[in-house]
């Protein structure tokens, strides 16, 4: 069976289900976690107008660089010739912001990336030692004072008639880092595929965070911690709501080793490649 956990993380057993719900799914979902939820309310209104605004297209990311905005029809899961029906700002701990969201935008950053420190702790106290032995150093301590951890603000706008055959709001991927933190969508489409290749979707309500490993944690752990494969699908036709969702994609130091012959930086380069956001 496919079960994706909710977890109360004040609950004493929440280190050992979440390690569970990763092991079986790749997935879990969290609630009472520690993330400021008029934070969140803020930043969604805050990035809603950003991007109603034309004036968007100032803050393009530079050629060659992965911070700033993509505007819609950049990113391709790996593998599909048809581009995602998103646009998103990516956002790092030096990249310029709009100043209207820039202060909420690097509080979050900072909320994110010390919950999924304490996230990895969880998992590297509940790992089994065969496992854990592997590791070339303790997944909290690969994240600390790392500044390649990414947080993404989505925007799915409303898909129109004219989308282009077979495009959906995010096609089948893995995520390439650790772990994903991901703020909940402000509407439903995120989907996880079991091993059996069944879609199921994340029960991740408003005010949860759903967590997910990558395919740097699948590396580091042997396959013991699957990158699950999700997508977010389009809506029903005729209904024409915008989504907003607000990953973040918590990236080791670029000089550890998550296996003998690999560095976190030469495995991202690669993956990069594959997605069409290398140039
Ligand atoms: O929007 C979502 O809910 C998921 C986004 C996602 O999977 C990604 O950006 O990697
Ligand atoms: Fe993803």
């Amino acid at each position: 069976m496919f079960a994706i956990d909710s977890i109360d993380m004040t609950d004493a057993r929440a280190p050992a289900r979440f390690l569970a719900s990763l092991r079986d799914t790749g997935f879990a979902v969290l609630r009472a976690h520690p993330i400021d939820a008029g934070l969140i309310a803020r930043l969604h209104a805050g990035w809603a107008r950003f991007f109603a605004d034309p004036a968007k297209r100032g803050w393009i990311r530079a050629p060659g660089s992965q911070s700033g905005y993509f505007p819609f029809r950049s990113e391709n899961a790996k593998g599909v010739a048809v581009k995602d029906l998103k646009e998103f700002f990516h956002v790092y701990p030096d990249t310029a912001l709009p100043p209207e969201i820039a202060d909420d935008t690097r509080e979050i950053y900072r909320q994110l990336s010390d919950l999924g420190t304490t996230l990895l702790g969880w998992i590297q106290e509940e790992l089994p030692a065969g496992i854990r032995d592997r590791l070339s150093e303790p997944l909290p301590a690969m994240v600390a004072g790392s500044d390649r951890s990414l947080f993404r603000v989505l925007n799915y706008p409303p898909v129109g008639e004219d989308a282009e055959p077979g495009a959906v709001r995010a096609a089948a991927h893995e995520d390439i880092n650790l772990i994903t933190l991901l703020v909940a969508g402000s509407e439903p489409g995120l989907e996880a595929r079991d091993t059996a290749g069944r879609w199921h979707a994340v029960p991740c309500d408003a005010g949860m965070i759903a967590v997910n490993g990558g395919d740097m944690l699948a590396l580091a752990t042997a396959g013991y911690l699957p990158a699950t494969p999700h997508r977010v699908v389009n809506p029903a036709q005729g209904d024409h709501t915008a989504r907003q969702s607000m990953p973040i994609f918590i990236h080791p130091r670029p000089e550890v080793r998550l296996a003998a012959d690999k560095t976190a930086a030469d495995y991202l380069a690669e993956r990069l490649r594959e997605i069409g956001l290398a140039d």
